[in-house]
């Protein structure tokens, strides 16, 4: 592409709707004909007309996607670095930019909550909003946690526990814990590497990987960040209403060696995260562009900006056409009713992922620990559990390596986590998701001699006591008062409400 040098101010000339030009790591590309098609809609490209929209562009967007999507004439050249202005680094992202010792050092973390405590300092807004999120009340989200404090350990004693081993298999591939690293999206929101520090830390610690739909990292960017060449990761498919999208993505997916795929089926829409939704005014923010022909739908979030190609009309009989384009494994994840567990099983997938996406879809739907208890007992009465060709899995609000024994006494052969390693890399790159990893490990090693169990086998049904789990003992949703009022009120501009 030419090397044509742009000065600043030049490209400050073309701000608005009948012209538009935006800067993306120092290239400049004019997105006036693009405005109306961007799904996420004009308003926010608009905000970044004349400028450089690079550290707004890089979490949403794949490498490579204006230079996919754009003709090559809508290329105008470099922006001439001499003419540029020092753009402020956000304040948060200026205390580690500046100074990484800003930070505790990594050993002071001692669990998965310590790396939340830190992450929350150092993400912008925008990025802890997205990654904390959970849909309305967050009782879900809450409830997905304290499911697990409703459950108590039987310990077993004199048992031999000199030698513990929790490594297992996931769909057959070997893992050195019952817990894989979940699908997230946007990996890029907390850290410039995105979703690959996910891959360097599941392939040093031996944990697989799942590769979202919506991740900010390519597809090969990811695959190519593996740290071993036998290196496991599954795939975790949102599916597009333009099926030839999907066959494309899965077949590549495929071809890529990934061993599993997750078919999201617990989001036929993405759920209202109103912490999201709120960051979502601070663009209101930048009236100057308020065209006031275009109503944004605000109420949706980011989650919306990158979701609208998710197909709601996707169904039971679509399992055939996918049984068609892969040989890979088959595992519904959001499935929250023993019904709809009995029917995978019966149409001969791999398995389940008992999930209510960590609290961010339906509100008041259960935890998936809970889900597990109803589905295995389902399964048993149809002599369809135990069974190796059929997996139970279950995510949400895992923290602890005695949530991960609750749910593999409890019938699950592994537990995905998401937010722990966001928080962790957000903060510390690959080497916190290490850590974390680490972590979990000493924790199962104590956990599992405490309860008398030296392998996972040993980990059986008797050894927790479930009768509490379904006692939901919810704390009544509250207003969030003040905080919400001062979000609100930044709304308050020129243009009166
Ligand atoms: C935290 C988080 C979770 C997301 C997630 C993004 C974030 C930031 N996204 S989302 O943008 O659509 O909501 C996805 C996603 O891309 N696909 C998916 O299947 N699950 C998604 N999930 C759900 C995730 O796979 C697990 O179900 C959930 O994170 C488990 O709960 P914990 O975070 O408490 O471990």
């Amino acid at each position: 592409m030419s090397e044509k040098l742009v000065s600043a101010e030049q490209v400050a000339k073309h701000n608005n709707a009948e012209s538009c030009w935006v800067i993306v790591n120092g290239d400049i590309w004019d997105v006036t004909d693009f405005l109306p098609e961007h799904p996420g809609g004009s308003k926010i490209i608009l905000k970044y007309a004349g400028k450089d929209a690079t550290e707004e562009y890089e979490p949403i967007h794949p490498p490579g996607t204006l230079e996919d999507n754009l003709p090559k004439e809508k290329y105008i050249g470099k922006i001439d670095p001499a003419t540029v202005k020092e753009v402020a680094v956000t304040e948060t992202k200026q205390a580690v930019a500046q100074d990484p010792n800003a930070l505790p050092p990594l050993d002071q973390c001692l669990n998965l909550y310590d790396f939340e405590v830190v992450a929350k300092k150092v993400l912008k807004p925008t990025a802890w909003a997205y990654y904390s999120s959970g849909a309305d009340d967050e009782v879900t989200m809450r409830e997905n946690s304290s499911a697990y404090g409703r459950i108590w350990f039987r310990p077993r004693i004199l048992r031999d526990v000199s030698k513990v081993d929790f490594s297992t298999t996931l769909l057959g591939q070997k893992s050195s814990l019952p817990i894989y690293i979940t699908a997230t999206a946007l990996g890029r929101l907390g850290h410039p590497d995105g979703e690959k520090n996910l891959t360097i830390a599941a392939g040093k610690e031996g944990v697989i990987q799942m590769i979202p739909t919506l991740a900010s990292c390519s597809f090969e960017e990811i695959v190519g960040a593996r740290v071993r060449e036998d290196q496991v990761q599954f795939f975790q498919l949102y599916v597009n209403a333009n099926r030839s999208i999907t066959e494309k993505l899965v077949k590549k997916a495929e071809a890529a060696g990934v061993k599993g795929l997750f078919v999201t089926v617990d989001a036929p829409q993405l759920g209202r995260r109103e912490k999201d939704m709120r960051m979502k005014f601070d663009d209101v923010g930048s009236r100057v562009q308020n065209d006031g022909k275009e109503s944004v739908d605000r109420s949706q979030g980011a989650a919306r900006a990158i979701s609208s190609f998710i197909d709601p009309s996707l169904n039971w009989k679509d399992l055939e056409w996918l049984r068609k384009v892969t040989k890979m494994p088959i595992v519904l994840k959001g499935v929250q009713a023993w019904e709809d567990a009995v029917k995978a099983a019966e149409l001969g997938l791999a398995g389940v992922v008992l999930s209510n996406h960590g609290g961010r879809q339906l509100d008041y739907a259960r935890s998936g620990i809970e889900v597990l208890e109803e589905v295995v007992s389902a399964l048993k009465q149809r002599g369809l559990f135990p069974n190796p060709k059929f997996e139970i899995f279950i995510d949400g609000g895992v923290r602890r390596a005695s949530d991960v024994l609750k749910a593999v006494a409890m019938g699950a052969t592994a537990v995905g986590i998401g937010r722990p390693f966001l928080y962790a890399y957000s903060a510390y790159g690959h080497a916190g998701v290490e850590h974390a990893l680490q972590l979990l490990k000493a924790e199962m090693e104590m956990n599992m001699r405490l309860i008398g169990a030296p392998t996972l086998k040993d980990v059986v049904p008797e050894m927790v006591d479930t009768r509490a789990l379904s006692a939901h003992i919810n704390s009544v949703p509250h207003s969030h008062g003040e905080q919400v009022y001062e979000r609100m009120a930044t709304a308050i501009g020129p243009a009166k409400l």
